[in-house]
C-alpha cells in the first residue's frame, strides 16, 4: 500500500545534472512564538492537547483571554467568528485547513468565536493568557457547532463532542451570556 508521504524525498529517476535537492537531513527547527512577533496574546499557559480522529473542540468565546493555536502533527479546521460587536470584522467568519507537516500558528484575541475538528489523530499546542484555573469556571462560554447563524461551512457532519459542548445553545443565546458577563465584568 502506499505509505502517506511527509518528508521530501526522491521517488523515482536519475540524478540529473546541476540538479539537487538541498534539507536538513537532522530534521527541522521552526520557531513556533516569539513576542517580538507582535500577536494579540502574552500567553500565561502553554498546553499540549492530543484529539482522536473525529473530534470537535469548541466552540467557545472568552471575554478575558486571547488565544494561540498551533497543530504539531495532525490535520485540523479551525472555525473563527468575530463576535466582538465594535470590530470591523463584526459578524464574519474564517475557516482554516492546518497541517502538522506544515507548521503554521494561529492567535486570536477575546470575543472571537473559535472551534477546532481534527481529520485524523492530531496533536496541537495550545495558550491563553489567562490560566484555566482563573477562567474556566466563568468565561468559557459556547455555542453549538452547528447553530447555522454561525455560518461556519463546517466540512464535518457528526463529530464527536464534549457532552457539554452538546448542550451548547444558539449564536443568540452565547450572546446573552456574553452581554451578562460583559456586564459582571463591568
Ligand atoms: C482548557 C483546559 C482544560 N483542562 C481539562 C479540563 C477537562 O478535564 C479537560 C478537557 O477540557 P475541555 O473539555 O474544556 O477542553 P476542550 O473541549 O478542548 O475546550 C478547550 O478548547 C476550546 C476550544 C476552548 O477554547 C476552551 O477554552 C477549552 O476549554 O481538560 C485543563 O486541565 N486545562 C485547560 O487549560
Amino acid at each position: 500500500m502506499k505509505s502517506y508521504l511527509v518528508k521530501g524525498q526522491v521517488i523515482e529517476g536519475v540524478d540529473l545534472a546541476n540538479c539537487q535537492m538541498h534539507k536538513d537531513d537532522r530534521g527541522s527547527f521552526t520557531e513556533v512564538f516569539q513576542d517580538s512577533w507582535g500577536t494579540a496574546i502574552d500567553p500565561c499557559q502553554w498546553s499540549v492537547v492530543s484529539s482522536e480522529a473525529n473530534v470537535f473542540r469548541g466552540c467557545h468565546i472568552h471575554l478575558r483571554h486571547d488565544e494561540y493555536f498551533c497543530l504539531l502533527s495532525g490535520e485540523a479546521s479551525v472555525g473563527l467568528r468575530d463576535e466582538r460587536p465594535d470590530s470591523p470584522t463584526f459578524g464574519h467568519w474564517q475557516l482554516y485547513r492546518l497541517f502538522g507537516a506544515d507548521l503554521a500558528a494561529l492567535t486570536f484575541p477575546v470575543g472571537i468565536v473559535h472551534g477546532w475538528y481534527f481529520h485524523t489523530p492530531s496533536m496541537h499546542l495550545q495558550a491563553v493568557s489567562e490560566s484555566y484555573v482563573d477562567y474556566g469556571a466563568d468565561d468559557n462560554i459556547g455555542v453549538h457547532w452547528a447553530d447555522p447563524a454561525l455560518e461556519i461551512p463546517w466540512e464535518f457532519s457528526d463529530p464527536v463532542i464534549a457532552q457539554r459542548a452538546a448542550e451548547f445553545g444558539s449564536l443568540e443565546n452565547l450572546r446573552s451570556e456574553v452581554e451578562a458577563l460583559r456586564g459582571s465584568m463591568s
